[in-house]
């Protein structure tokens, strides 16, 4: 392959390759992802995402979102798997078309992705995204080694088990990949452990689907805040604070069943690679 061009950016940490592709041209193979996610012999990151027009690839989510979102979010994990979503990534996405392809921030950006279209809202250095409605699924179990917890299993789109621990230690090394029912999460799962930090103020760690431990999950944020929010009893509206390894991202379930996800996002390099 020729060279092509790259911007590196994270939010929250959670870090990301951006593949510029307006026009379809870049298809990228899951061994090619995970060349350029390697952080020792490639570029580094949590994640991949090819940016590319809606009219420009036949992905059925973007075809579905033609004539309502110019720009699609072609996600994939640092093991080259693909997800139909990212909160952290769409986030450093949306600062990427603001900085590089004409889009006002003064105006919401429509995003389409896997799970449906986002719609981002941009005020000073922070982008909030309408992560739309989450689907609480019922209990399950995880384990990891010989441990296990009891989660709730919650959709964002993608797939997530939450569970409530006393200390995030108690979780130990989220490098071992973690063992839950295959019958509840046939697509695999993005798993969170939480502590409770205060009133509406929460902490997570996350092992995500097809690319471990990350020091941020968007998506796994949103997953939390619901599950605290409905231990808790809060009201619709209250905002909770989810501190991550990486930083901190601010949620809200609305009254009207969206979860608005507000956080920082920052791009850090561009240059062309080959891998
Ligand atoms: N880091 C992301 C989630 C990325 C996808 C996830 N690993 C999955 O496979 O669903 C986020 O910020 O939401």
């Amino acid at each position: 392959m020729n060279d092509y061009a790259f911007v590196k950016g994270h939010g929250t940490e959670n870090d990301f390759v951006l593949i510029p592709d307006a026009n379809g041209r870049h298809e990228l193979t899951a061994e090619q992802v995970a060349r350029i996610c390697d952080r020792r012999a490639g570029i580094g990151g949590d994640g991949v995402i090819r940016v590319v027009r809606t009219d420009a690839t036949e992905d059925p989510a973007a075809v579905a979102a033609r004539g309502e979102a110019r720009w699609f979010m072609d996600y994939r994990n640092s093991d080259g798997s693909l997800s139909e979503m990212c909160g952290n990534g769409i986030r450093v996405l949306g600062l990427y078309l603001v900085t590089h392809a004409d889009v006002d921030p003064r105006e919401p950006l429509k995003i389409a992705t896997r799970a449906g279209i986002k719609v981002l809202t941009f005020e000073g250095d922070k982008i909030t995204v309408d992560m739309g409605k989450p689907e609480v699924l019922g209990d399950t179990k995880v384990s990891i080694d010989d441990r296990s917890w009891a989660a709730t299993r919650i959709s964002m789109g993608n797939p997530h088990a939450v569970a409530f621990v006393d200390s995030l230690d108690d979780a130990g090394s989220l490098l071992t990949e973690p063992d839950y029912d295959h019958g509840h999460f046939p697509e695999g799962v993005n798993l969170e452990f939480v502590v409770r930090r205060g009133d509406h103020h929460v902490a997570l760690r996350v092992h995500e689907r097809g690319s471990g431990e990350t020091r941020s999950c968007g998506t796994g944020a949103c997953a939390v805040m619901v599950a605290a929010a409905l231990s808790d009893g809060a009201e619709r509206g209250t905002s909770y604070q989810v501190d991550v390894p990486g930083g901190s991202l601010d949620i809200v379930w609305t009254e009207d069943d969206r979860i608005l996800m507000t956080g920082p996002a920052v791009l850090v390099a561009e240059g062309m690679t080959d891998l």
